[in-house]
């Protein structure tokens, strides 16, 4: 038997980033979710019929300790920012590295910086290129009443995946672009092989101090 995923519970979190005053969010917990993984959706603002959405994958050297080898940590306090403005939800992801966990990803880092990018690094270790599957983050949105939404977003595959789950992406809106030194081979490898929506050419960017 099916279990029919629905709102576990609803707590009121104000989040802060930054030095500015704190943006009010609900965190929003679910019961019966496919992968059974402890995935939280924040609302910010009041969301309209067709919300503002980000599908935010778990980064915790990003988006808690600042790493500068990737661009999760400002992706995520731009999403905050931009959809407590205009309504809508943060799904934060449970899909470290890609899916494949915070070992494995640092274990692709050391891979890495030998000389591999990073979609060989996780080859290397024989775990797929992006493990993450989506299923969960549709009967989230299923479950807050989210049929059409405009996600905020540079990967084609996490607006491919809701379409086939039967979320309507109304528009795909593009995440800024943060480029640094350290994670400009990254950032470009996104762009060249998986169709990330990054701006191009590269030329403007920093050089890479990365091998
Ligand atoms: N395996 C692996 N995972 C990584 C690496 N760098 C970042 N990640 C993970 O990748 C996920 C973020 O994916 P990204 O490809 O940066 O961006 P995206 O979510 O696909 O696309 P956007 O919505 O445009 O941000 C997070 O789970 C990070 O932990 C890496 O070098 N190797
Ligand atoms: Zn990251």
């Amino acid at each position: 038997m099916t279990t029919v995923p629905e709102v576990r519970t609803r707590v009121r979190i104000p989040l802060r980033f930054g030095e500015g005053p704190a943006v009010g969010s609900e965190a929003v917990t679910f019961a019966g979710l496919s992968d059974g993984l402890e995935h939280v959706a924040f609302v910010l603002g009041k969301p309209g019929p067709v919300p503002l959405v980000r599908l935010h994958s778990e980064c915790l050297t990003g988006d808690v300790f600042h790493s500068a080898r990737c661009d999760c940590g400002p992706q995520l306090a731009e999403a905050v920012a931009r959809i407590s403005e205009v309504g809508g939800y943060v799904l934060y992801l449970r899909q470290e590295g890609r899916g494949i966990g915070l070992y494995n990803k640092l274990d692709a880092y050391a891979l890495q910086d030998s000389g591999l990018d990073t979609y060989a690094a996780n080859a290397a270790l024989g775990l797929p290129e992006d493990a993450r599957d989506y299923t969960a983050a549709a009967q989230m949105l299923t479950v807050l009443g989210v049929q059409q939404l405009d996600l905020l977003t540079n990967n084609p595959d996490k607006v491919a995946q809701l379409a086939r789950h039967g979320i309507d992406v109304r528009e795909q809106v593009r995440t800024g672009v943060f480029a640094n030194e350290n994670n400009v081979r990254y950032l470009r490898a996104k762009a060249e092989q998986t169709g990330h929506t990054l701006a191009l050419p590269f030329e403007d960017w920093p050089a890479s101090s990365a091998v």
